[in-house]
């Protein structure tokens, strides 16, 4: 658990001479391979750090994406990087150099001397790695640290190659339990460290089931003893252990798994409206915070390591410099990438994270407004947007399927919908056991009608916009890809287009024998366990004609009958279900007028 704490904190960029000791390391390494030959456990630990290696590989290419930007780029990139690192905004005027002479002076670290003479191109040979070091430098770091990679890479590949041969050769354990085991296992509360084990032991099966599974067993078997040991050593219920299991390989669902069982790291959003992210940066370390940008990706993130003050309660927090906020959390702001003066919804929006972050893009212009339905929620929604000093903000209360009834015509709207948060397991433990089948129901249903709903509130014509974005914090396909395919085929008016999100894995086109849209593949999924954020799905549509089913476009009597089909061909709502009769409406209608006005003690029969 420690390592991996360890491993979920964002490292410094290196500096050169840490940089040259870990190159000196690897090329011991390959010295040392030539001059012995390699006994098999040691194989055996090489195959399962490649394995490791493989697995964290995203992880590594976000957590640390300064550092490999760091060690990949030549000199001149690597000093335009450190310049625009702390860049807030484009147009931000010039930082004073002196300003800058703090921990966050990432030129200082890189700072390294220069050699103009250098021949830019790589220049290692096979046969003098001495040489080549005493040459290393800024140019060819590039080269040489690749060839030493792919140096690496072959001699793991070898190493695993010789282990499967030495295995096929060997009888091999069954690492499931017999039956006499399982029976003593039944009377007994789990043994967490055997049941660890067994997990890693299975994974290593499925991942190469041919050459490593006991002769007469069935894949499902080794699963269904995996997911009994998940839900015994991570506290899952059987059904959401399936269910999340089956979105990754065994190797990446124990990641998954892993991964849920400890909290993002804590990070801020600058509010740009009242500071830059260099100066609330530089007042948070002269109060003892020790923080970092959170990665290229942004530039109004901050990721606190440790802090000797509350960040909740630093009087930068007071003057609304900065909100708390989950780094997945800004992915849906970006990809809805709001214009100056246009007319945003934000549907879901209490507590207001994303509503203060779209204000703040939009520099306080235009007019956002901010909806929750639920009106307790609102309460915090109201306190951020003044803490935060949004003033183009109107918040409502509505049920948001009742839009576009009750305003339409916007240029952007976002829906961070409700869901059963699988993404924020680390944060919300409780997930592991309180969802059930019928969330994975109740909920996509809902957010599809408030998709909808969505999609017939934005102007297809606007000038700037048009646009849509769908986000929710699980990665269940059932809320995510599959509420986005409905969309597409209930609006045919609308398409997917690219969320522009630098980071983000490609949402699913098929899954377990459902196909989506193939451009679905354009919308995004985020892990706690690839890029250290919560779990998130991010979709951005463009409207590309007005919907039958805008308010302005049909009646509203068309509009009910437009749902009703809708929910009679999703089978929400019975064709049987009974008709109105107006005619019998009217006698009732009649009788209770008359029963009003006498108890107004009026007569009914003197009243026109
Ligand atoms: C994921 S949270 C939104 C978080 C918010 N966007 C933020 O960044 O702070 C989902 C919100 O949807 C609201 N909600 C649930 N059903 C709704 C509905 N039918 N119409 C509008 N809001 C709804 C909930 O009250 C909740 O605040």
């Amino acid at each position: 658990m420690g390592s991996r704490r360890h491993k979920n904190k964002q490292g410094a960029p290196p500096t050169l001479d840490e940089f040259q000791a870990k190159k000196d390391k690897k090329l011991n390494k390959i010295k040392q391979k030539s001059k012995r030959a390699t006994p098999i456990e040691d194989k055996r630990e090489k195959v399962s750090v490649k394995k490791q290696k493989k697995n964290h590989k995203e992880v590594v290419k976000t957590t640390e994406s300064d550092e490999v930007a760091g060690e990949e780029q030549s000199e001149e990139e690597l000093s335009k990087e450190t310049k625009t690192l702390f860049d807030d905004s484009d147009d931000d005027e010039e930082a004073n150099p002196e300003d800058l002479k703090d921990e966050f002076d990432l030129e200082q670290e890189y700072d390294y001397e220069e050699d103009a003479e250098q021949p830019t191109t790589a220049m290692f040979s096979d046969d003098d790695d001495e040489g080549d070091l005493e040459d290393l430098n800024a140019e060819n770091m590039e080269a040489f640290s690749k060839q030493l990679d792919e140096e690496e890479a072959e001699e793991a590949e070898e190493a695993e190659r010789e282990l499967v041969e030495t295995d096929i050769m060997q009888p091999r354990a069954d690492v499931l339990p017999s039956e006499r085991e399982l029976e003593l296992m039944a009377d007994q509360p789990p043994n967490l460290t055997a049941v660890r084990t067994r997990i890693l032991e299975i994974v290593k099966v499925l991942e190469d089931f041919r050459n490593l599974a006991a002769e007469g067993r069935s894949r499902t078997e080794y699963v269904d003893r995996l997911l009994l040991d998940i839900c015994d050593y991570f506290g899952y219920s059987p059904f959401l252990a399936e269910k999340l299991f089956n979105l990754f390989s065994p190797a990446e669902a124990l990641e998954f798994f892993e991964a849920n069982e400890i909290a993002r790291p804590i990070t801020i959003r600058t509010n740009t409206l009242r500071t830059r992210r260099r100066d609330l940066a530089q007042a948070l370390v002269n109060k003892g915070v020790n923080l970092q940008p959170i990665g290229t990706w942004t530039k109004v993130g901050l990721q606190i390591f440790d802090s000797q003050v509350p960040i909740g309660a630093t009087s930068e927090y007071l003057a609304g410099q900065y909100i708390l906020q989950a780094a997945s959390s800004f992915l849906p702001v970006v990809a809805l990438d709001p214009q100056l003066n246009e007319r945003v919804l934000d549907m879901a929006a209490a507590p207001g994270g994303k509503t203060t972050y779209i204000s703040a893009l939009m520099k306080n212009t235009g007019c956002v407004f901010a909806n929750d339905a639920n009106k307790a929620r609102t309460k915090s929604l109201i306190a951020n947007i003044h803490r935060l000093g949004c003033t183009n903000t109107i918040v409502c209360n509505y049920d948001a399927r009742e839009f576009p009834k009750v305003i339409g015509g916007f240029d952007r709207i976002l829906l961070d919908a409700p869901c059963s948060g699988t993404g924020v397991i680390g944060k919300d433990q409780s997930v592991k056991v309180s969802r059930t089948e019928k969330d994975f129901i109740q909920i996509p249903h809902l957010q599809k009608q408030l998709l909808l709903s969505a999609i017939d509130s934005v102007d297809a014509n606007s000038k700037t916009g048009g646009f849509i974005v769908y986000s929710t914090c699980s990665v269940a396909v059932e809320e995510d890809e599959a509420v986005v395919d409905y969309a597409l085929r209930k609006r045919p008016n609308v398409r997917l287009v690219d969320t522009g999100l630098a980071i983000g894995k490609e949402g699913f086109t098929s899954f377990r024998g459902k196909k989506f849209h193939p451009s679905v593949k354009l919308t995004r999924r985020y892990y706690p366990h690839t890029y250290n954020v919560d779990g998130f799905y991010v979709a951005k549509f463009q409207k590309i004609a007005p919907s039958r089913h805008d308010d302005n476009q049909a009646s509203a009597r068309e509009k009910e009958a437009a749902a009703r089909d809708e929910a009679l061909e999703e089978g929400i709502i019975k064709d049987d279900f009974a008709e109105f009769d107006d005619q019998e409406d009217k006698q009732y209608i009649e009788k209770s007028k008359k029963t009003i006005l006498q108890k107004k003690g009026l007569n009914p029969k003197g009243k026109k």
